[in-house]
């Protein structure tokens, strides 16, 4: 008897298991037929997360060999630079392309003006040359705001009670040039004020600083998710009011792509949206409208809010942060900034 994949040509005819009782639905369309197994499943899958997709944001501290837990964030340390270049090389091994760097600024460096921002050799800087260094085919992603620098914890410089514009531009400016000087490759303007990419792409360029890409975060709403993260960086306590003057408001999505318009207008390589999961909509209309690199914020406060409930036993925290991050896919991210990156990286690495 001739054999064929283990059964008896003369028997392919014959079903191998009786015949199913009839169906008591008459159905032309069973779309339950796809899903019937993970090979099934597998080859009709629209959207995937690889480790590609992944931006790590690390919180930067001074000191040698320290390490400080976030207490709103767990999982998640303030590191020293040289525990940076090693979480780097760590990024390196699970093929995350790229890091994205926030200081935690000592008190007693803040000021009004956010000072230590333009300063050479500030924790930023010093992060971005050891990991250059050391790793010179990491992406290295550098934020541009004052929020971590000034006394009162807003992005811009204030006058009578205002957040000023183009006064703030300048110094963003300044900001962006030593960041580009001490090695980074992509500067991300977090501060939503308007204008900025145009003149850090300007000052840049006219520095010979052609090929540092601008990520802009385009479409940057007042929210209340970015909690965990201020605590991070120490500006929770100093921050007066709210930042609703600048960063736009959670009701509008015309808006966004006025936003989005206008950053690649002034030069911006890759638009973000921030937060994440509340805002997925926004990505959905900025990649279908524009077409260019869409990136995703997941924050602090979406990080927070999977982790706790995954720390009750109330979700599966592994599973939760694989289907937030390729919600982002779904919506049309190119990528996602997330502090799941390390977890997420190797559970790609181990299950593909
Ligand atoms: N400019 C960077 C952020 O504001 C991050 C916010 C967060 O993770 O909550
Ligand atoms: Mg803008």
């Amino acid at each position: 008897m001739a054999i064929k994949f283990g059964r008896p040509i003369e028997m392919r005819d014959t079903p191998r298991q009786p015949a199913a009782a009839a169906p008591m639905l008459d159905l032309v369309v069973r779309p339950r037929r796809n899903r019937k197994s993970e090979w099934a499943r597998r080859l009709v899958r629209e959207n995937v997360l690889t480790t590609d997709d992944l931006i790590w944001p690390m919180f930067v501290i001074d000191g040698d060999n320290k390490r400080a837990p976030v207490g709103s964030m767990p999982g998640v340390e303030r590191l020293s630079v040289d525990q940076v270049v090693r979480a780097a090389e760590r990024a390196m091994k699970l093929d995350i392309p790229c890091i994205a760097l926030f200081p935690f600024t000592e008190p007693s460096l803040r000021d009004e003006n956010g000072t230590e921002a333009t300063n050479a050799d500030n924790l930023v800087c010093k992060a971005v040359r050891a990991l250059k260094q050391e790793f010179p085919d990491l992406g290295v992603l550098c934020d541009v705001a004052l929020d971590p620098f000034t006394s009162h914890g807003h992005d811009g410089l204030i006058r009578d009670g205002k957040i000023l514009n183009d006064e703030t531009v300048e110094v963003l400016v300044q900001q962006s040039l030593v960041q580009a000087q001490a090695g980074c490759d992509i500067i991300a303007p977090s501060d939503m004020m308007d204008g900025r990419i145009g003149a850090i792409r300007q000052a840049l360029d006219a520095n010979g600083f052609l090929d540092v890409q601008i990520m802009a975060y385009a479409a940057k709403y007042a929210s209340a998710f970015y909690g965990p993260f201020r605590d991070a960086i120490g500006s929770a306590k100093a921050l007066t009011g709210d930042k609703r003057t600048y960063q736009m408001d959670s009701a509008n999505t015309d808006e966004a792509l006025r936003e989005v318009e206008l950053d690649l207008a002034e030069g911006a390589d890759m638009v973000m949206v921030k937060p994440g999961m509340p805002y997925l909509d926004i990505v959905r209309r900025v990649k279908e409208t524009f077409a260019v690199p869409t990136f995703a914020y997941q924050v602090s406060g979406e990080y927070a809010m999977i982790a706790a409930a995954a720390a009750n036993g109330w979700i599966d925290g592994e599973r939760a942060m694989m289907e937030s991050l390729l919600g982002f896919k779904r919506a049309g991210a190119d990528g996602v900034l997330t502090y799941f990156a390390p977890a997420a990286a190797e559970k790609l690495k181990k299950h593909g």
